[in-house]
């Protein structure tokens, strides 16, 4: 007989009966002996709060009987819990502290590696567990092919929808996510590949940034130049008219980033902080985000382009109301900017301390392919999560030997990490955490490699990301032949919704 049920029934009816004995007891001894006299407002503050902690450590303890009964019924086994932290207190404290010294993804390898690679855990208030895993055959079932049991979490919709609108394809699920792909689809099929001049001219506009022969000791942050080269391209194909930050943008580009990038900061900490930074409206967000997107869609209403493909007027034609465009639009630039410069910045971190790599990848330009090797590593997107819609399974994470399968009960959000599980030795090898482009030579991963996602809501944007990636690279490598890291600080990585490196990525470079 599973023990499992057992053991968290005893220990829910001798809790309860137990706090409800203590609660009552230091209530009743408090009115009579300490402070005898008429109920204050101060004993009435102290009775509610001791009936507060027992309903809560009632109604925990509960939530983990019927898990654990559930889980019986289903054949299943539960997957490790994290210790001493009953409530998800010392978690929340733990996550707060790594968040702070930008060690967070560090602290979620270590727990993944200690505990098996699933493990489950509390996070305070909440009295559901949630679920953390790296584990390739959890995130296949996930992704793929039990797809349907799963939904962008309502935490992160919550905290996305003030500046991405509530038809963003990241904020909606299920019918509403099909139609916003269908809309979205054609503008990533006909014109990206095709026109490469387009990634070129503004792959271009970065190398008349970067420092010339005449100016060869000079230091630039090229993360800043990527992220500028993002939103000038991006722009480009999706406005038919770059904002041009690389060249002579005017002051509106310059208001449209400033707005865009207060609005990705505030995203993403309400994002992270979740129901604590959600209690309060956020009115200069809406105002930001949504203000900026939807001036930009207004004015381009009256200026079509006859002769390109501009994705903007075909999404106006499809005749979807204002809002709906404004989401899509907005949305496919938060997606775009960050995720493709983050991919930029990692790739060049590792050339700029690796001056053999950039011999070699010179030597072999002309075969460079459409990769990114830093993704392994360091995928932009480095946590994700989903959250259950129905009762369902995860194959893997169960039971002491971490190989049985998972009941995951309907509203249990579930984390995975694309940056832990892609430096895990036992997948990658003793090397995992190198810096080794050749090992795409010889290995095909699967679900063991996500960093863009994978199965239906697979990201759209991949071959142009990784376009303007190659075609960046392509161009740098060329006119460049080393360049080497200026930065006495360690590279620090900070997570927002995406990886970026805390004090940019400062470099020389010396012209071929
Ligand atoms: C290296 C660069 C990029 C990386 C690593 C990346 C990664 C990802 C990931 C992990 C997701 C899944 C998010 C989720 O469902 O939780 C995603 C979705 C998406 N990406 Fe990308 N992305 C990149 C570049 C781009 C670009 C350049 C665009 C567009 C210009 C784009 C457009 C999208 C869209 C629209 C989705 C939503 C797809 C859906 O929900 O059906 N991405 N991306």
């Amino acid at each position: 007989m599973d023990t499992q049920p057992v053991k968290a029934a005893t220990r829910l009816y001798f809790t309860t009966a137990a706090t409800t004995a203590l609660t009552a007891a230091a209530f009743i001894i408090d009115v009579t002996y300490i402070r005898p006299s008429q109920l204050s407002s101060k004993q009435i503050w102290f009775g509610l709060l001791l009936g507060v902690a027992a309903l809560y450590t009632h109604v925990s303890l509960r939530a983990d009987y019927i898990y654990y009964r559930r889980m019986a019924k289903h054949g299943c086994a539960p997957p490790k819990r994290i210790p001493d932290d009953p409530t998800g207190i010392r978690w929340i404290l733990s996550i707060a502290t790594a968040i702070k010294q930008n060690s967070l993804l560090e602290r979620i390898s270590q727990l993944l590696l200690e505990m098996g690679h699933t493990f489950q855990h509390r996070i305070f208030p909440e009295w559901n567990i949630s679920i953390s895993t790296d584990e390739p055959e959890n995130l296949k079932t996930v992704l793929a092919t039990r797809f349907d049991d799963w939904d962008i979490p309502r935490h992160r919709v919550r905290g996305f929808h003030p500046v991405l609108g509530y038809h963003s394809i990241f904020t909606v699920n299920g019918p509403e996510w099909q139609h916003a792909r269908a809309t979205l689809r054609p503008a990533f099929v006909r014109n990206q590949l095709a026109d490469l001049e387009r990634f070129d001219l503004h792959a271009r506009k970065l190398l008349a940034k970067l420092p010339s022969r005449n100016d060869a000791q000079a230091v630039v942050d090229l993360q800043d130049l990527f992220s500028r080269l993002m939103v000038d391209t991006t722009s480009d194909f999706m406005f038919g008219q770059s904002t041009d930050l690389l060249g002579s943008a005017d002051a509106d580009s310059l208001t449209f980033v400033k707005y865009f990038d207060a609005s990705m900061h505030k995203i993403a900490r309400r994002a992270r902080l979740g129901w604590l930074t959600q209690l309060q409206g956020d009115k200069e967000l809406d105002e930001q985000g949504q203000g900026a997107a939807g001036a930009a869609a207004e004015e381009k209403k009256d200026q079509k382009e006859e002769n390109r493909y501009v994705f903007l007027d075909r999404l106006i034609d499809t005749g979807e109301p204002d809002d709906v465009v404004r989401d899509q639009v907005l949305s496919i630039f938060v997606a775009g900017r960050d995720t493709t410069t983050s991919a930029l910045t990692s790739l060049f971190l590792e050339l700029s301390q690796r001056p053999d790599v950039v011999h070699k990848l010179r030597d072999e330009i002309g075969a460079l392919g459409i990769e990114d090797p830093s993704s392994a590593s360091q995928p932009p997107v480095a946590l994700n999560s989903r959250e259950a819609i129905r009762d369902t399974v995860l194959p893997r994470g169960g039971g002491p030997s971490g190989e049985e399968p998972v009941f995951v009960p309907r509203g249990t959000i579930v984390r995975y990490q694309p940056w832990c599980m892609q430096r895990r030795k036992d997948l990658y090898g003793a090397d995992a955490e190198e810096f080794r482009p050749e090992r795409w030579e010889t290995i095909r991963p699967t679900y063991e490699y996500i960093p863009f996602n994978a199965g239906p809501r697979i990201c759209i944007g991949q071959q142009f990301a990784l376009t303007a990636i190659a075609m960046t690279t392509f161009r740098i490598l060329q006119a460049y032949q080393h360049i080497e890291r200026r930065d006495d600080r360690p590279p620090v990585r900070k997570l927002g919704i995406n990886l970026s490196m805390l004090h940019g990525c400062w470099v020389s470079m010396t012209p071929a």
